[in-house]
């Protein structure tokens, strides 16, 4: 790892939001390797925690269940530093999410609508996407979360096909212009 990255991060998490299908499990996890933190995915530790897939929680107990059970898995690992996190997609619909996420470094990968339905076209997890027109099922999910998933301190456009590592490379080079120091985050 370049460590003027280590200097620069100085622990701080990096917190990766973004339409289901952006990226930010695979990311995330390059990501942690590339600057040497843990990983850890807020799904993965919701489908653990409750022995059951995303998909069964919203059949069972409803979308604002699972809902809350990620902002509680949030309060949780923003104790902790060193990590990248994968968030699930939804992650940024709850105000009080925010508070958590403003604890770190927060990415957003902003990932076109076609791109996201041809990575997820066979996809039976994602149980917002299991509806008859997906591509509008996207559509509207971004237009509702835009002005949200702005609020990150970091944007990484995917404008073409490029791969995990490539994303990964392009994040670690932006870092710096978004991190001078942790001071300095804190007071934008
Ligand atoms: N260049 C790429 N970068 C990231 N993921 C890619 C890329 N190309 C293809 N994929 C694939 O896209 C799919 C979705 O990626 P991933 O599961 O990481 O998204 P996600 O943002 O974590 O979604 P969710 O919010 O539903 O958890 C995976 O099968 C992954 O392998
Ligand atoms: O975009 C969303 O609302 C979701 C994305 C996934 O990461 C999961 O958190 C779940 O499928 C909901
Ligand atoms: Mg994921």
């Amino acid at each position: 790892m370049d460590a003027s990255i280590k200097q620069l991060l100085k622990g701080v998490n990096l917190y990766l939001i973004g339409m289901m299908g952006s990226g930010k499990t695979t990311i995330g996890s390059l990501l942690a390797q590339a600057v040497n933190y843990s990983f850890i995915d807020t799904d993965e530790i919701i489908v653990k925690a409750a022995g059951k897939p995303i998909s069964d929680i919203f059949t069972t107990e409803g979308e604002p269940a699972f809902r809350q059970l990620e902002s509680n898995v949030l309060a949780q690992v923003c104790a902790y530093t060193k990590l990248t996190i994968a968030t699930g997609g939804g992650i940024v619909l709850r105000r009080e999410n925010w508070s958590y996420l403003h604890h770190g470094l927060i990415i957003w990968l902003n990932v076109p609508v076609e791109i996201l339905l041809e990575r997820l076209k066979e996809d039976q997890t994602r149980p917002l996407l299991q509806d008859p027109d997906p591509q509008s099922k996207l559509r509207s999910l971004l237009d509702e979360r835009y002005s949200l998933y702005s609020q990150a301190d970091l944007h990484i456009e995917i404008t073409q096909q490029e791969t995990p590592e490539q994303t990964v490379t392009n994040i670690v080079q932006a870092i710096p212009r978004v991190l001078k120091t942790p001071v300095e985050k804190s007071q934008n």
